[in-house]
């Protein structure tokens, strides 16, 4: 045992010292030619009986970015997972990544043939090692050497494991278990990950905690993240696309944005994501443009004047309407927009309404009543006041 420990110990320090030798102080990696493709597409077509509840799919994904597979509890998502992991088998299924089958007829190719990484709701770290030898677990035995892209260095660096590693299991916090997880999952090289709830187990403080890695693994690695999740809330914070599952079934998919607009999504609070770029910053405002339109917003207190991509996230309830500009009220974000459509809301007495802003979409939540005021119409351009924005 002490031979593995001295072992595992080499590996990561003769690691650490290449990668500070090569100036990686801080882990800013791209995505090599000479790396495989990543998982763009999974062709998935898979019947599963379980009493009565029924998976049954015919479909293609396409994954780049976080994806998010979300629904309520009981649609299937985890049971979708599985099989895609192939920790389940199921007869009949097909399942193909790119060109490459993983399970038809006869074959199946096995979990660890698959090239993913999986992260589940509970981190499944062994009690017994630290959390160094729970993140190496399985890198020196099963990755092949010329597989390797992402060196435990650089993993330790992305993920900031530093002050971790000589720890217990025990001694972590869950947020802190979670990202060992993580990095043993990125450290077997996948070309996809798949993340099953990695969040839910985890109190609000240990998720905003952990949140921005996951933000930080996708946008500086380049897998792909197959997310499942009945949180719409750390969806929003982190995917890029939605499969929205409903009773066994793909009911839609596409970009978050569009996706929003799904009238499913208005009863976990109905919300828009706007993509903006940065025009730097003002008496601590964050000035931003989306198309000639600009916003702003008091500057995130971390913020190093380095991002220039922000995601806002917007609840419909914080958007209001007027049909000309008000320049008498202290809402200062004004944007001009025109209404494409009307969706219902939760309450019978509420309305969605359906803008858009420079080709991207926006909701604003409210009353039938206020609606039918200011005779609001598909086609007219009115001005979105809006009132709370979150940034990511
Ligand atoms: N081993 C099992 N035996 C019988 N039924 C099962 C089994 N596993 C899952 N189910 C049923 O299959 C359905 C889908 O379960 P699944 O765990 O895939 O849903 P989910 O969308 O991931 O739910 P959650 O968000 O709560 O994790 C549920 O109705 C569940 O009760």
């Amino acid at each position: 045992m002490n031979n593995i420990i001295s072992n595992l110990k080499s590996t990561v320090i003769s690691s650490l010292t290449s990668a500070m030798q090569q100036g990686w102080q801080h882990f800013t990696p791209e995505r090599q030619a000479s790396q495989p493709p990543a998982a763009q597409s999974l062709q998935l077509q898979l019947t599963v009986k379980r009493g009565a509840f029924t998976l049954e799919l015919n479909h293609s994904l396409s994954l780049h970015g976080v994806t998010a597979l979300f629904g309520r509890s009981g649609c299937g998502k985890t049971t979708l997972l599985r099989a895609i992991a192939g920790l389940d088998r199921h007869a009949g299924a097909q399942i193909r990544c790119n060109d490459v089958i993983w399970q038809q007829g006869n074959r199946f190719m096995p979990v660890y043939q698959r090239r993913i990484g999986m992260v589940f709701q509970h981190s499944s770290l062994l009690p017994h090692l630290t959390a160094l030898q729970n993140l190496l677990y399985g890198f020196k035995r099963r990755v092949k050497h010329s597989t390797v892209q992402l060196e435990p260095a650089q993993v330790i660096s992305l993920l900031e494991l530093e002050s971790l590693l000589p720890l217990q299991p025990e001694q972590l916090s869950g947020g802190q278990r979670q990202r060992i997880a993580l990095g043993r999952a990125l450290l077997s090289q996948p070309e996809l990950l798949l993340l099953d709830e990695p969040l839910a187990s985890l109190d609000q403080q240990s998720r905003n905690e952990i949140l921005p890695f996951l933000q930080r693994v996708a946008h500086h690695t380049g897998i792909p993240m197959l997310l499942v999740s009945h949180q719409l809330d750390d969806v929003v914070k982190l995917a890029d696309q939605l499969v929205l599952m409903q009773d066994g079934r793909i009911i839609s998919q596409g970009s978050l944005p569009q996706q929003l607009l799904q009238p499913e999504l208005a009863a976990s609070g109905a919300m828009s994501l706007l993509y903006a770029q940065s025009q730097g910053c003002n008496n601590h405002l964050l000035q931003l443009s989306i198309g000639k339109q600009q916003l702003q917003l008091p500057a995130p207190l971390s913020n190093t004047g380095t991002q220039t991509a922000y995601r806002l996230r917007i609840q419909a309830r914080d958007v209001a309407l007027s049909l000309k500009p008000l320049n008498d009220s202290s809402v200062s974000n004004q944007l001009k927009v025109s209404i494409s459509g009307f969706n219902n809301a939760p309450h019978p007495a509420e309305t969605l309404v359906q803008l858009e802003l420079v080709g991207q979409p926006l909701q604003a939540l409210l009353t039938k009543q206020s609606a039918e005021r200011l005779g609001l119409q598909v086609g007219q351009q009115v001005y979105a006041q809006i009132k709370a924005v979150a940034l990511d």
